[in-house]
């Protein structure tokens, strides 16, 4: 998807244009790999908040047909945290119009949620990013 991200403060920013692979109706991006963007930068967010979570719940408002071939902004950041709980937002855009909307529950969990697959993870996460 050439999704190129960077952080500005506690907002992760980035570019990112689908292409062919990514069609769903004629012509636009599917929903699924919308929602797999905006799921997915957050990734680099929780480096910056310095917190292990995962996605507990994912809604994505679709407000404008996302057209393939066409370059897409999008920004990601916490709205709030109570205790393990972090409401994140996410948005995509085409010019400063939004093409799709998310609203995100991220559960904190302790890092050995990540072991749970089988993999062993770098001894140094914790350095990634600074804690909240
Ligand atoms: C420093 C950087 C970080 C480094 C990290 C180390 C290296 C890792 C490397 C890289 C990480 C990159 C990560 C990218 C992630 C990308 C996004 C994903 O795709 S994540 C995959 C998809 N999501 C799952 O697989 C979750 C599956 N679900 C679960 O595992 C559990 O359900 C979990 C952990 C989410 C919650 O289980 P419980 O047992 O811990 O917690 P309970 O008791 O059920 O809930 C706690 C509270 O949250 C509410 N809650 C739970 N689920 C909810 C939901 N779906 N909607 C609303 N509320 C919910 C509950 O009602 C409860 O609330 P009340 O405390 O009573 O107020």
């Amino acid at each position: 998807m050439g999704l190129r991200l960077h952080v500005d403060g506690d907002c992760v920013r980035g570019n990112v244009t689908f292409d062919d692979r990514h069609e769903g109706a004629p012509g636009i991006v599917h929903g699924g790999a919308i929602a797999t963007v905006l799921d997915d930068t957050l990734g680099l967010l929780l480096v910056v908040l310095g917190t292990p979570a995962v996605t507990a719940n994912l809604s994505v408002d679709y407000r404008a047909p996302a057209l393939l071939q066409t370059e897409m902004i999008v920004e990601r950041w916490l709205e709030q945290r109570v205790d393990r709980k972090l409401h994140l937002r996410a948005d995509l855009s085409i010019d400063g119009q939004p093409v799709a909307q998310a609203r995100a529950l991220f559960l904190a969990v302790e890092v050995a949620h990540f072991e749970k697959g089988g993999r062993t993870l770098l001894p140094n996460w914790a350095d990634w990013g600074p804690s909240l």
